[in-house]
């Protein structure tokens, strides 16, 4: 059975338990039949994790951040994103352009026209039926309070250049995350994370039955 590509991604801040249901994602797609890509962004190509270790570690202005990222992120479309989607199969992104619009445009106050701008550059696709501008299927954003995530990583893991910043900047984060919500409400799918594991995965499970893509 041919299947057409499905792209999904993770979205929220640090700590609001996006990796935590990520895997079982892959596996309730495959247990129906499916050939899942994981991925993650900045990364998902050699190229683009070697990018990766840089934006984590290295201070930079946010222009060069921004640039940096959406770098990677060409370099993962066209190796690995849209090959992966024209074959039918189902791509997983742990992040992508909106956590651009969101950390670098929200958190680091970087311009949002100019976000846009590359988006577009970046994510110009040409496929059987013209030109387009890729865009996820569906994406889970997963609404936490900044207080509470913070909470959880305290301890869990050594925090890298992003995470180690306050609640104020993941205040603004989650402003950008919103607004990215308000231009595409049709695309997102709010997640409420402030709850057990098992209810989160509930959620994350019923946008995917009300998609029609799991059973
Ligand atoms: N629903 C939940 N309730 C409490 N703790 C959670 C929940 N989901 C994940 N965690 C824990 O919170 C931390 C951050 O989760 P993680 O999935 O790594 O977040 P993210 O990928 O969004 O940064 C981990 O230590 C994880 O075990
Ligand atoms: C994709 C992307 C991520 N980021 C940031 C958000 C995260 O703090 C960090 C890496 O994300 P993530 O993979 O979620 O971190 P971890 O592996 O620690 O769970 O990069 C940006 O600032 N801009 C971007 O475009």
């Amino acid at each position: 059975m041919t299947h057409h590509g499905l792209f999904i991604t993770f979205e929220g801040i640090d700590g609001a338990g996006k990796s935590t249901h990520i895997d079982a994602l892959a596996r309730a797609f495959e247990a129906q039949g499916r050939v899942v890509t994981l991925t993650r962004e900045p990364g998902g190509t050699p190229l683009a994790e070697k990018l990766r270790t840089l934006i984590l570690n290295d201070p930079m202005d946010a222009l060069t951040e921004a640039l940096l990222v959406f770098a990677a992120r060409r370099d993962h479309l066209q190796q690995r994103i849209e090959p992966a989607l024209a074959r039918g199969e189902v791509v997983i992104s742990d992040r992508f352009t909106d956590a651009t619009f969101a950390y670098q445009g929200g958190g680091r106050g970087y311009d949002w026209e100019t976000l846009l701008n590359l988006e577009r550059m970046i994510q110009t696709t040409q496929g059987p039926e013209g030109i387009f501008v890729r865009q996820p299927d569906v994406t889970l954003w997963f609404e936490l309070d900044p207080e509470i995530a913070a909470q959880r990583l305290a301890g869990a893991r050594v925090p890298d250049k992003f995470e180690s910043q306050n609640a104020a900047f993941f205040k603004r984060v989650s402003d950008g995350y919103a607004q990215r919500l308000q231009a595409d409400p049709q695309r997102f799918a709010r997640i409420n994370a402030d709850q057990a594991r098992d209810a989160v995965w509930q959620e994350v499970r019923q946008v995917m039955q009300h998609q029609g893509w799991l059973a």
